[in-house]
C-alpha cells in the first residue's frame, strides 16, 4: 500500500525519544489519492526528514508501505523500515543526471546547458561500450574493435584521430572486458543482458544500464580506478539501476563497475588494485541515500517552475561539499555564472549579458522545462493507461504477433510482427518507437526505428532482440535537451552582432545591389517577381532575411535558387528544415535545378531513398570522413540533427531554414547558431510550432522577426497549386487578398483535366469547391455517418475516373481518420500530417455537429492548411448548422456553397 498526494503543509523537524533512542521526525500533510482525499499527516522518520527539508506545499509526495495509525480519531501514516519516500515521482530523472547531481548539483545544471560535446573521451567511451555489447553477444574482439572504430570514423576524423591509434586504445580497454568475461563463472550467456532500458514509475527514474549480470547491474567506465572500491558517483549510478530492478521484483544485492583502463595501466608505474572489476554491496542505506538525492534534484526542478521569484531556481554549487578548484567544469561554471549573473560557489567571470538576454534565457529555460514535464506526462501514460486505452488513444499498436527476429548488419536486429488488420496509430515509418514484449514498463522494451509499417505487418530495427508484441509512441526528451543547449549557445556564445538583431536592438542590414559580384545575374528568377526579390534578399542579407511563403508559392523552388546563388558567391550553406521531408524536398529541387554538390546528414531511415546517395555515412576512414563534412558546399539536415554533437562542430556562412514557422525559437537557434547569416522561410498563417506546452514555445522566431522587421521580409504572392476558385477563401482570409494563381493554367484547373466528365458527378462534388452535409452526428472525435459519406464521395470520384492516388482525405481527429480509413484505400490523414503536401482532389471531413467545440476549430491556421491542399477540387463534408455558429466558418460555408 502507498500514500500519495500533493503536499498541503510541511511541519517543523522534531526529535523524540523512542524505545530505539532519540529519533528525528517531520510531519508532512498531504491530500491523499492524488489530491482527491481529505488531508492526512504523514510522519517521515529518520533520514527521510532530509527529504522533508526539500518538500514544499504543492509538490507531490509518495510514501510506499507506510504504517497506518489512528490518533485522536484521525488516520495518519508514518514511514516504516520498508518505506521509500519519493518527491515528485512524476518527474523522471535520468540516471546520468543523478550521477552528476551527486558530484555537484550545479554540474547537473551545467551539463543540461552544454549537452554532450564532441570530445575524444566521449567518443572513445561510446566505442568501448559498443565493443562491450558485442563481446556479450559473442562477437570476436578484433572484429568488433575494427568495426566499431570504423563506425565512429566521422567523429574521430573531426577530432583529428587516426584509426590505428584509436583501435589500439580501444583494444587495450576492451581487453579488460574480455578477460573478465572469460572467467569461467561468467560464461553462461543466459545470465547476461547488454544495454537494458529501465523506467521507474515509483522512484521517478529512467535510464539504460550497460549490462545486467544475473539481474544485477554492471556499469562500464573507460577511466581507471586503482582503489579497491568503485568511485562513489559510479556506485550511485549502479544503485539507481538497482532501485529500478528492485521495483521489478529483482533484488540486486551487488553492483559491478568495470574500469577498463585498469588493464591498460603499467604495473610497474601504478600501485593499488589494478583489477578492472570492482563490486560493491548494494545496501538499503545506500539506496535510501540515492532516493534522497533524487528527491533533492526533483525538488529543485519543481522550484525552477513554481517558485514565485523573478528568476528560475538553479543550483549554485553551495549545496555540495565538492571543491571547485578540483572540478573540470570550474571555468565553464564561472563563465555561465558571470554571463547569467547567477550565484555560484565557483565564482563568476565576465560581465553579465544585458537584461533582455537574461530574461529571454530564463523565459525559454522555464518554457523548455515545462515542455519536459509534458513529455514526462506522455511517459506516464505508458503505465497509467491500459494497453487497450493506449491503442484507442492511437499511441500504441498492440496485439502484435512476433514473426521473426533476424540479426542484421552492425549487430542490430530486425524484428518483424504481424499486426491486426484494423490497428491504427500515430506511429509512422521512420519514427523511433518503444518495442516491447507487451509490457513496456516492467517487461522487456527496446528503442527501435520503424522501418516498415504495412497494413498487416510491422518491421522495427533495434540493438537487442525483443519479442515484438507491442509498439508504443516514444516520448523522447532529446528535443528538449537539444533546445536547451541551443538556447545556451545562442545567448551565451552567440555573436553580439547577431544578438543585436534577435533582441531587437537594431534592424537587419542588407548589402546594396551594386555590391553584388559582377557576374551575378540580372534576375535570379525571371518569371516571378516576388521569388526573385526573395532570392535577392537572401543573397544580400548581412544578418537575416525572412521569406513568407503561403501554400504552393514555390518556397522550395526559391530556396533551391537562393542556395545556388549563395554557393556561386563562395558561401558554404546549411540547408535545414523541421522535417526530413522538407529537407529532402529542397534537395530534390536543388538537384532538379542541376545542382548536385550536396551532403545529406541524417539517419538512413530518416533520409528519403532517392537522397541516400548523397547521405553522409559516418563509417569510414576518419580524415576522409571529416573532410567530406567540412568541405561540402551545401550540407542538409533537420534542425534536430543540427543540435547533434557532430553538427555543433560545423560552421557555415549562411543557413536556409524551411518550415521556420513550425520551429520554436530554441529549435531555430539549433540551426542558425552554426552560421553567420540566416534566411528563414515559412508561413505563420499555417501550423505553428509542434509543442505540448502552452507557453513562449508556441511562437516561432520566424513570426517574431517578421513582425519586428517587415522590411527584411518578402511574401511570395503567386501560387502554383490551386485553382482560382479554391484559393480565393484562403487568400482573402489569411493573406489580405494578395495571393494569386501564378498562371492562367493554374487558375483555370478543373476536374476535367483529369479526364473526368463533371456531369457524371453530383453538382456539389464539382465546380472546384463544394459542400456536402450528410446530417451526421458527432460522437466523441468521430462521426460515423460522415465517414460513410466521405468514403462514398471518394468512390464517386474514382468511378468518374479520378485516379485514387490523386485523392486525399483530411480529418481533424485521428479517430475520424481511422473511421474513414476503414472505408477507403486512398490516403487519409490529419491536417498536421498533410502540411507540405497536395493532391488534385481533397475531401475534408469536419466531424463537428451542433457546435464547433474543440481546439481544432479554434486555430484557423489549421483550417488554412486543410483548405489549401487541393489543386482542382476541394469538397468539404460537415454540418452546416455547426459551421454557421462562428463567423469565420460561416464565411467558409458561403464560399464553399457559392
Ligand atoms: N518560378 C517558378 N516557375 C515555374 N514553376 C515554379 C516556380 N516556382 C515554383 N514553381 C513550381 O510550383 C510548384 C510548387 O512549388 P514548391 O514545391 O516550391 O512550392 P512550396 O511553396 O514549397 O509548396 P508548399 O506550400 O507545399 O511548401 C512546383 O512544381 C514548382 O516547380
Amino acid at each position: 500500500m502507498n500514500v500519495r498526494g500533493p503536499i498541503v503543509s510541511v511541519g517543523e523537524a522534531r526529535t523524540v525519544s523512542t524505545s530505539y533512542g532519540e529519533r528525528d521526525l517531520r510531519e508532512v500533510r498531504i491530500r491523499p489519492d492524488r489530491g482527491a482525499g481529505d488531508p492526512v499527516d504523514v510522519t517521515l522518520w529518520g533520514k527521510w526528514t532530509e527529504t522533508a527539508e526539500h518538500a514544499e506545499p504543492g509538490m507531490e509526495l509518495l510514501v510506499t508501505d507506510p504504517e497506518e495509525d489512528e490518533y485522536r480519531g484521525e488516520t495518519g501514516y508514518a514511514t516504516t523500515d520498508e518505506s521509500w519516500v519519493v518527491l515528485e515521482p512524476d518527474f523522471l530523472v535520468d540516471v546520468t543526471g543523478i550521477r552528476s547531481w551527486v558530484q555537484c548539483p550545479r554540474m547537473y545544471y551545467l551539463n543540461k546547458l552544454s549537452g554532450i560535446p564532441l570530445n575524444y573521451p566521449v567518443v572513445k567511451g561510446t566505442i568501448v561500450h559498443e565493443v562491450f555489447g558485442d563481446l556479450l553477444r559473442g562477437m570476436e574482439l578484433e572484429a568488433s574493435v575494427e568495426e566499431r572504430v570504423a563506425e565512429a570514423g566521422l567523429e574521430l576524423g573531426l577530432l583529428g584521430y587516426e584509426t590505428a591509434e584509436v583501435e589500439d586504445e580501444v583494444r587495450r580497454n576492451a581487453a579488460a572486458v574480455e578477460g573478465w568475461l572469460a572467467q569461467g563463472t561468467l560464461a553462461d550467456e543466459d545470465t547476461w543482458r547488454s544495454e537494458f532500458s529501465l523506467i521507474s514509475p515509483t522512484f521517478g527514474l529512467k535510464g539504460r544500464t550497460d549490462a545486467l549480470r544475473r539481474g544485477t547491474p554492471v556499469e562500464l567506465k573507460t577511466g581507471k580506478n586503482t582503489k579497491r572500491e568503485p568511485r562513489f558517483h559510479d556506485k550511485v549510478q549502479a544503485a539507481c539501476y538497482a532501485l529500478m530492478l528492485d521495483e521489478r521484483g529483482v533484488d540486486p544485492d551487488i553492483g559491478t563497475l568495470l574500469y577498463t583502463k585498469n588493464t591498460a595501466l603499467d604495473r610497474n608505474e601504478e600501485s593499488g588494485d589494478l583489477a578492472p572489476a570492482k563490486e560493491f554491496t548494494v545496501g538499503r542505506g545506500f539506496l535510501e541515500f540515492v532516493v534522497r538525492e533524487r528527491n533533492a534534484l526533483a525538488a529543485m526542478e519543481w522550484r525552477a517552475l513554481n517558485d514565485p521569484g523573478e528568476r528560475p531556481t538553479v543550483p549554485t554549487g553551495y549545496e555540495a561539499d565538492a571543491t571547485c578548484s578540483y572540478c573540470f567544469e570550474q571555468d565553464a561554471c564561472m563563465v555561465v555564472s558571470g554571463r547569467l549573473d547567477q550565484e555560484s560557489k565557483a565564482g563568476q567571470i565576465g560581465t553579465p549579458t544585458p537584461d533582455e538576454e537574461r530574461d529571454y534565457f530564463d523565459r525559454f529555460y522555464v518554457a523548455l522545462e515545462e515542455e519536459r514535464r509534458e513529455t514526462h506526462a506522455e511517459y506516464r501514460k505508458l503505465w497509467e493507461q491500459t494497453p487497450e486505452e493506449r491503442a484507442a488513444d492511437d499511441r500504441a499498436l498492440i496485439g502484435l504477433e512476433p514473426v521473426a527476429q533476424t540479426e542484421i548488419d552492425d549487430a542490430r536486429w530486425e524484428l518483424r510482427a504481424r499486426k491486426p488488420g484494423d490497428a491504427v496509430s500515430k506511429l509512422r515509418e521512420g519514427d523511433v518507437a518503444l518495442a516491447s514484449d507487451g509490457d513496456p514498463v516492467s517487461g522487456h522494451a527496446e528503442l527501435g526505428r520503424i522501418t516498415a509499417l504495412g497494413s498487416d505487418e510491422v518491421v522495427v530495427e533495434t540493438d537487442e532482440p525483443v519479442e515484438l508484441r507491442r509498439l508504443d509512441v516514444y516520448p523522447s526528451e532529446i528535443s528538449v535537451d537539444r533546445s536547451l543547449t541551443a538556447l545556451h549557445d545562442a545567448v551565451l556564445k552567440g555573436d553580439p552582432d547577431r544578438k543585436d538583431v534577435i533582441f531587437g536592438r537594431r534592424d537587419p542590414d542588407f548589402r546594396e545591389p551594386a555590391e553584388r559580384p559582377a557576374d551575378a545575374p540580372d534576375a535570379y528568377i525571371d518569371n516571378n517577381a516576388a521569388q526573385n526579390e526573395a532570392v535577392e534578399l537572401a543573397v544580400d542579407a548581412e544578418d537575416c532575411a525572412l521569406i513568407h511563403g503561403p501554400p504552393g508559392t514555390g518556397k522550395t523552388y526559391t530556396i533551391a535558387r537562393a542556395i545556388r546563388a549563395l554557393v556561386a558567391e563562395g558561401n558554404r550553406v546549411l540547408l535545414s528544415a523541421f522535417t526530413n521531408r522538407a529537407v529532402d524536398n529542397a534537395l530534390e529541387a536543388l538537384r532538379d535545378q542541376g545542382f548536385d554538390d550536396v551532403l545529406r546528414v541524417g539517419t538512413e531511415t530518416g533520409v528519403r531513398e532517392d537522397m541516400r546517395d548523397v547521405r553522409l555515412v559516418q563509417r569510414g576512414e576518419p580524415n576522409a570522413k571529416a573532410a567530406e563534412l567540412r568541405d561540402a558546399p551545401v550540407v542538409a539536415a533537420t534542425t534536430a540533427a543540427c543540435g547533434s554533437r557532430v553538427m555543433r562542430e560545423c560552421e557555415f556562412d549562411v543557413a536556409l531554414v524551411d518550415e521556420a514557422s513550425q520551429l520554436t525559437e530554441p529549435g531555430t537557434h539549433a540551426a542558425i547558431n552554426l552560421t553567420d547569416r540566416f534566411v528563414l522561410v515559412g508561413d505563420h498563417e499555417q501550423l505553428p510550432p509542434v509543442v505540448r506546452a502552452e507557453n513562449d514555445l508556441t511562437t516561432s522566431l520566424f513570426q517574431r522577426l517578421i513582425e519586428a522587421f517587415p522590411d527584411a521580409s518578402v511574401m511570395l504572392d503567386r501560387q502554383y497549386r490551386m485553382s482560382q476558385r479554391i484559393q480565393a477563401f484562403a487568400s482573402a482570409e489569411f493573406y489580405d487578398g494578395a495571393l494569386r494563381p501564378a498562371t492562367p493554367e493554374v487558375a483555370g484547373q478543373t476536374l476535367a483535366d483529369l479526364g473526368v466528365d463533371p456531369d457524371a458527378l453530383a453538382p456539389d462534388l464539382t465546380g472546384g469547391v463544394g459542400f456536402v452535409d450528410p446530417d451526421g452526428e458527432r460522437d466523441g472525435n468521430r462521426n460515423v455517418r460522415e465517414a460513410e459519406r466521405v468514403a462514398a464521395i471518394v468512390d464517386a470520384y474514382v468511378a468518374a475516373g479520378v485516379d485514387p492516388d490523386d485523392i486525399g482525405v483530411i480529418a481533424p481527429f485521428r479517430a475520424q481518420v481511422a473511421e474513414i480509413g476503414r472505408r477507403t484505400d486512398v490516403t487519409v490523414d490529419t491536417v498536421d500530417r498533410f502540411q507540405g503536401s497536395s493532391e488534385a482532389v481533397i475531401v475534408v471531413s469536419l466531424v463537428a455537429t451542433g457546435d464547433l467545440d474543440g481546439p481544432i476549430f479554434d486555430d484557423h491556421r489549421r483550417m488554412n492548411v486543410a483548405l489549401t491542399r487541393a489543386k482542382k477540387q476541394l469538397t468539404l463534408v460537415g454540418d452546416a448548422d455547426a459551421l454557421g455558429t462562428d463567423s469565420f466558418y460561416a464565411r467558409m460555408l458561403d464560399w464553399a456553397r457559392r
